[in-house]
């Protein structure tokens, strides 16, 4: 089956043949770029199957250069040069090409080169993937409670806003308290309810999650406590409610503002007694659950106007967490947009899309009523519009820039300067110095950017996906 190749090459003639060589053995050439930055910029929205990749290009980097972003995306790549010296050799091999041409090449060698280099390619691949494999099986039999990965390794952002709930929820989540999640919509409460778990002795039982806005009322109870065969018309089968379902685990009840009155105090039974029948059955059922619920009603206010029962309020509100909006993070936004790129580039399988340093700024300045949830949908409309795999624009409502923005009592220059140093910190992928790093975008020496940033207070964690 013929492949999409991908020539890396600064000599028209010389990609001239080689696009003819391979469309002559039923091979397709997908682009010809002359530089690297060129090459970046395509693998942002292409995936070729292989990359011919020449050593000396156009512009102040070489092929060599490009070979960890091209290992990082999991393409294969061959070299081609002309220069056989040692010393680039050497370099060359170090990044562990799938083969080595030299020019000048005849037809044969390059296809055979490709073959051997796609099989080698595919070989490897599996290879890994089996190692993978027998290391998460060797760490399962190993050791049942080892975690394989961090903490809070899907919960991105380093503001001291949200920090401090991570530090309550490291606290809480190995009792048995019963939790309450308070913040806006689409803010990551879910996130927090599976990390409570994730980080619970209850952690290798089941974690339920009911959206208790999402039933209709006349389902509810049956939908959470469950229901005997023939307990009312069109009870046709028995049914195991969502608390049995998360027995010896943990019961996530989101949206618990939205909850009948009437579901309400048989929930507080149950909450209290530790015990349920489901509906039309004799038998107790006892229960070890966790419980833990969300909102983004204010409850009390709630309470005061008689929609919600104040000992259910208390029994749920034994510890509280609450996650600040994101328009009072701003911070975290540089990372979390960072993250989107990256998730995304995984699933498609290319290189991250870049964001120019002017629209993540505005990104930092919107005040996104929806929160991350928005967020995330904004990102996924300009990763599918920036054709060119670069950011440059992001559309977002006028009316929900902040006015007020920068925050009453902080000095005037600082969000800005601020705000500038962490695009130029996105950019530059989290590299503050050197090549490409945060300094050479901003024009500054590397030590006055290091001190401004402790000024600032930006405590820069790049985070990769
Ligand atoms: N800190 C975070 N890092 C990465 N992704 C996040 C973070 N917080 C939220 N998200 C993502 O944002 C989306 C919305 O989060 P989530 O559903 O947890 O919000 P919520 O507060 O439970 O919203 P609602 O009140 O509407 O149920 C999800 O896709 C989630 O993965």
């Amino acid at each position: 089956m013929g492949l999409n190749v991908f020539i890396v090459e600064d000599q028209f003639i010389e990609a001239n043949d080689l696009q003819l060589i391979l469309e002559s053995a039923g091979h397709s050439v997908c682009a010809i770029v002359k530089s690297v930055a060129g090459a970046l910029e395509f693998l942002t929205t292409a995936r070729p199957d292989i990359v011919l990749l020449d050593i000396f290009l156009k512009g102040p980097e070489t092929g060599i250069d490009l070979a960890p972003a091209l290992t990082a995306a999991g393409i294969p790549f061959i070299y081609i040069s002309a220069n056989s010296d040692p010393l680039t050799f050497e370099a060359a091999k170090t990044t562990r090409p799938d083969g080595f041409l030299i020019k000048p090449f005849r037809r044969q060698d390059i296809l055979l080169a490709l073959d051997i280099a796609i099989y080698r390619h595919h070989y490897a691949a599996q290879h890994t993937l089996h190692q993978q494999q027998a290391r998460a099986q060797n760490l399962r039999i190993g050791s049942k409670t080892k975690e394989s990965t961090g903490e809070f390794n899907e919960i991105i952002g380093n503001s001291a806003k949200l920090l401090e709930a991570l530090d309550l929820v490291r606290q809480v989540a190995p009792m048995d308290t019963s939790v309450l999640i308070l913040g806006e919509t689409g803010v990551g409460k879910e996130g927090i309810a599976r990390a409570i778990h994730r980080l619970s002795k209850r952690k290798n039982k089941p974690l339920v999650k009911v959206n208790c806005a999402a039933i209709p009322p006349g389902l509810i109870e049956s939908e959470l406590f469950g229901h005997e065969k023939g307990a009312f018309s069109g009870a046709s089968e028995r049914r195991i409610g969502k608390f049995e379902q998360a027995q010896g685990g943990t019961i996530f009840l989101d949206e618990i503002g939205e909850m009948p009155l009437e579901t309400q105090t048989k929930l507080l039974r149950v909450i209290q007694e530790k015990e349920l029948e489901r509906i039309g059955g004799r038998t107790t059922i006892r229960l070890d659950i966790r419980i833990v619920t969300a909102t983004n009603r204010n409850l009390y206010k709630e309470v005061a106007a008689g929609k919600f029962r104040i000992d259910l309020y208390y029994r749920i509100n034994v510890f509280s967490i609450t996650l600040a909006p994101l328009r009072e993070r701003p911070e975290d936004i540089p990372a979390l947009v960072d993250y989107f790129l990256q998730k995304n580039a995984r699933l498609m399988g290319t290189l991250p899309r870049r964001i120019e340093p002017q629209a993540l700024a505005r990104l930092v300045r919107y005040a996104w009523p929806g929160n991350i949830r928005e967020l995330e949908n904004v990102m996924e409309r300009q990763i599918i519009l920036a054709r060119s795999g670069v950011i440059s624009s992001v559309d977002l409502p006028d009316d929900d820039i902040r006015a007020d923005y920068p925050p009453a009592g902080s000095p005037k220059n600082q969000p800005d300067e601020k705000h500038m140093i962490m695009a130029a910190l996105t950019k530059s992928n989290g590299k503050v110095s050197g090549k490409g790093g945060a300094a050479e975008i901003l024009n500054i020496p590397a030590p006055t950017l290091v001190s401004r940033m402790k000024k600032l207070g930006i405590s820069w964690r790049f985070v990769v996906g």
